[in-house]
């Protein structure tokens, strides 16, 4: 905050032409009987508090400028339930936008990655276990000496499902380790008043009645930024969760990780701390000082070198029928989450790993608590606009803290992932996700504070609506409504993008506004830039046309 200092008199410095009518130029005239040395200190005087008064009007432009820096002319929210995809829209619109920042963070997104491989080897182990609810704790002397690298199918033959477990689960057990110290290194410098108190996943006040509690957003500084929200307090919790089902041979099942719950990280200071250790680089590699990225395979503390260890079994694991049959039996489907780099795991695991723009949109990490992007965006010759992106945590207990964005926002962007409509929500078994998804947006759509905001829809993740409509699952079997209609892609999309678009028609307090509903999967970069664009200028458009309404 700056301290703003009283203002200093007008100093005289020169010879003034006082008006005889003028009292305030009578009482600061020097006195008629001034002597020489009194004048010298008068002088020296008047130049302090001129020069006090030159430095509050500098403090005074510079708070100007920065005031006008900070006033974003443009500001969007991105809402929607937990997983429907806002943070993976917000790195496409950083990559878009503010690729430089977006190259400078790659390398931080290497433990995201590393640790979304890992707790999908972890969901793999536990839907293979013999009791999936009880991990199997191995006991190391009773375990098979057996090769790991290639289990064919005689070793599936030979080996009853509790022996293939523990054999699998014994190679696999230094990931248990180091899923615990990648949560460490996301979690570390972050301080614990910056952390999120998990409260209960009641509704918010304003989903219910519309009544939002206001208050001012916070400005950012161009890169992601926490924002916290001015009516949510911080509670005391570590801003690492995570889920404890361990592996066998776990250390403990009372180890730091909480079961059942998500990674998730408020602030983005890991991006920080990961960046780059370009410092310890610097003394031990010889790859130093050409200011690359390099040598980080030489530090032997590094996670990658756990991982490539492993790499053979979770290899193994991934391809081998058995745990194939497994998951199907167990309906688990990975590749609607990190499952993405378990066919990836040999380049994932080598020692020079860098991740691809695709690894990293693909990449995991849950928020908690408000992030806020900034950039400048730069038109033909129009002066360019600030834009402040906001990116909410999904899950039903953050949605409490995106009311106080409500009253300041230009346009929201409400993702609604579509493949969805077979799972439930991770914080409500209870609860279809399709259903969560249409019971949020109607409130969305209703709110009364929301009446003038521009809104657009993305139907997300429609790759994965695709296959999983072709792999035969049907949707009238979760949305009864939807009877004995074509359960091809064609249909679906448009009947649920009717549904959306029903909602806003039938909920909106505001009936000129103008709905816009995309078709999105936000991991494809190519498609989703162009969407982005449009999306851009029709913020851009209507942001003018309202302020000339406005004026
Ligand atoms: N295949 C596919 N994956 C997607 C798509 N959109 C998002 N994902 C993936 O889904 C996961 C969740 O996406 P996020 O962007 O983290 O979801 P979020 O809405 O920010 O979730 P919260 O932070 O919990 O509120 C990530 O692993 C993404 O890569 C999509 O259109 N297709
Ligand atoms: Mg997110």
């Amino acid at each position: 905050m700056t301290t703003i200092y009283p203002r200093a008199a007008s100093p005289t410095l020169v010879p003034r032409r006082d008006s005889l009518s003028d009292p305030f130029s009578a009482a600061l005239r020097p006195p008629a009987d001034e002597t020489p040395a009194e004048r010298e200190r008068r002088i020296a005087e008047e130049l302090r508090a001129k020069q006090v008064s030159d430095a509050i009007d500098e403090q005074l432009k510079l708070e100007r400028a920065e005031q006008k820096r900070n006033k974003a002319d443009v500001k969007v929210l991105l809402l929607g339930q937990s997983e429907s995809g806002k943070s993976t829209t917000l790195k496409q619109f950083q990559l878009t936008h503010t690729p430089k920042a977006f190259h400078a963070e790659r390398m931080a997104w290497r433990s995201v990655i590393y640790l979304n491989l890992v707790r999908s080897i972890r969901r793999i182990l536990e839907a293979v276990s013999p009791d999936p609810d009880e991990p199997l704790v191995v006991p190391a002397t009773s375990l098979p000496s057996t090769s790991f690298g290639q289990p064919g199918p005689s070793s599936s033959a030979v080996l009853h499902d509790p022996d293939k477990y523990t054999l699998y689960a014994q190679r696999l057990a230094p990931l248990v380790l180091l899923e615990e110290r990648l949560i460490r290194m996301l979690s570390e410098d972050v301080d614990d008043d910056e952390a999120t108190r998990l409260e209960d996943g009641s509704a918010p006040g304003w989903l219910t009645n519309g009544n939002a509690s206001i208050g001012s957003s916070n400005s950012g500084n161009g890169a992601l930024s926490t924002a916290s929200s001015p009516s949510t307090a911080a509670g005391a919790r570590p801003a690492i969760h995570i889920d404890t089902r361990s592996l066998p041979g776990s250390p403990s099942t009372r180890s730091p990780v909480a079961r059942g719950v998500e990674v998730a990280v408020r602030t983005p200071k890991w991006k920080q701390a990961l960046s780059l250790s370009r410092k310890q680089l610097k003394s031990t590699s010889p790859h130093s000082g050409t200011g690359e990225v390099v040598g980080w395979w030489e530090d032997p503390n590094d996670p990658v070198h756990v991982l490539f260890k492993c790499s053979r079994p979770m290899r193994a694991l991934w391809a081998d029928p058995w745990v194939q049959a497994k998951l199907t039996e167990r309906r688990i489907r990975l590749e609607e989450s990190s499952g993405f780099y378990l066919n990836e795991i040999d380049r994932i695991t080598a020692m020079k790993y860098i991740p691809t723009d695709d690894d990293i949109l693909k990449a995991r990490l849950k928020t908690v608590g408000v992030q806020e992007h900034s950039f400048t965006l730069t038109q033909g010759a129009s002066r360019p606009m600030i834009w402040k992106i906001y990116d909410v945590g999904g899950a039903r207990n953050q949605r409490q803290a995106w009311a106080p964005y409500f009253t300041d926002v230009n346009a929201i962007i409400f993702l609604a992932p579509i493949s969805a409509f077979d799972q439930v929500l991770a914080e409500d078994p209870r609860v279809n996700r399709l259903e969560d998804s249409l019971l949020l947006w109607r409130s969305v759509v209703s709110n009364k504070l929301l009446k003038h905001v521009n809104l657009i829809i993305f139907l997300n993740k429609c790759d994965l609506l695709k296959t999983k409509l072709e792999s035969g699952v049907k949707l009238n079997q979760f949305l009864l409504t939807y009877g004995d209609r074509s359960n091809e892609y064609e249909a679906v999309s448009k009947y649920l993008r009717n549904k959306f678009g029903l909602l806003h028609q039938q909920h909106t307090p505001n009936p000129n506004r103008e709905l816009f509903i995309h078709f999105t999967a936000v991991t494809d970069t190519r498609r989703t830039g162009t969407i982005i664009a449009n999306v851009r200028d029709i913020i851009v458009r209507r942001n003018l046309k309202d302020s000339k309404l406005l004026v």
